[in-house]
């Protein structure tokens, strides 16, 4: 098990975001986490990313404890998340924003490079490979020096993945990345998703609203309802839930 969720709850002031949820993940899998509105599923990415902690229960990746850990040491142990809100510099272009990233979450302090020149030196000729590999594996070769603020959402987005790729994770966190695309673009996402797992071998944690595209790619689905976990399987099996169908009456998602 790569990732284990043990028994999470989290509270906000009297209102249980997630109750006692566990779920787990294995090396190369395509797990999604899918739910009504409100469900829990953005705030169990958030536990998982470090950016809440919960009120109790665990969370362990690769035999490191993130129950209490920061975003930055997350994912310094290979947990990357792709936000639903886009959390790029409007003002920079693609490169510089894949750049910022690596810098940001992966570069040892300022001591260290000031200290060990060359390695700094080297460390950089590095950061510059990886960031173009993933340009060019994001087929965003035609937007590198474009200013994020200028491009199409459906682009933005796909900077957004790619700028978490550029952390070069283990395990990928997609909060949405599909939300408010076109058909073409959902298409191409899909094949990126599937993409990143084929060629990178990464694992993939994947929050979505079309069930359809859920269905399709997944290996194994955990459906949230109030902020349990009320079914858990392969795609055919968990659209058969009772359970599952009774949550999703009326349209909610
Ligand atoms: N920072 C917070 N403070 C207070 N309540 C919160 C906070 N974050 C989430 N919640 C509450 O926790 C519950 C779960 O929210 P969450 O955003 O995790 O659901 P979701 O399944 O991601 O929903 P959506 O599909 O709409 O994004 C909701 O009732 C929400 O109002």
């Amino acid at each position: 098990m790569q990732l284990q969720v043990k028994d999470v709850t989290l509270t906000f002031g009297g209102l249980n975001a997630l109750s006692g949820v566990t779920l787990s993940v294995n090396q190369g899998e395509l797990v999604s986490v899918i739910g009504p509105n409100g469900a829990g599923k953005s705030s169990l990415l958030n536990c998982i990313s470090g950016f809440y902690h919960p009120t109790r229960g665990e969370i362990t990746f690769e035999g490191h404890d993130l129950t209490h850990a920061s975003p930055h040491q997350i994912t310094r142990y290979g947990i990357a998340r792709a936000f639903q809100n886009i959390e790029l510099f409007s003002g920079l272009s693609v490169l510089e924003n894949l750049m910022l990233a690596r810098h940001t979450y992966l570069r040892y302090n300022l001591l260290h490079a000031a200290l060990f020149f060359g390695r700094a030196q080297a460390e950089e000729v590095e950061n510059r490979r990886v960031v173009e590999d993933v340009i060019d594996f994001m087929e965003l070769e035609p937007y590198r020096k474009a200013l994020v603020g200028n491009l199409p959402y459906g682009v933005r987005k796909r900077v957004e993945v790619a700028r978490a790729l550029a952390l070069e994770p283990k395990l990928l966190l997609l909060d949405e990345p599909m939300a408010g695309m076109t058909l073409e673009e959902k298409e191409d996402m899909v094949r990126f998703i599937l993409d990143i797992r084929a060629e990178r071998g990464t694992t993939i944690i994947l929050i979505e609203h079309d069930l359809g595209v859920v269905m399709d790619i997944s290996d194994r689905v955990y459906v949230l309802d109030f902020g349990e976990v009320i079914a858990e399987g392969p795609p055919e099996v968990v659209a058969q839930n009772p359970r599952v169908l009774e949550a999703y009456v009326g349209g909610a998602v």
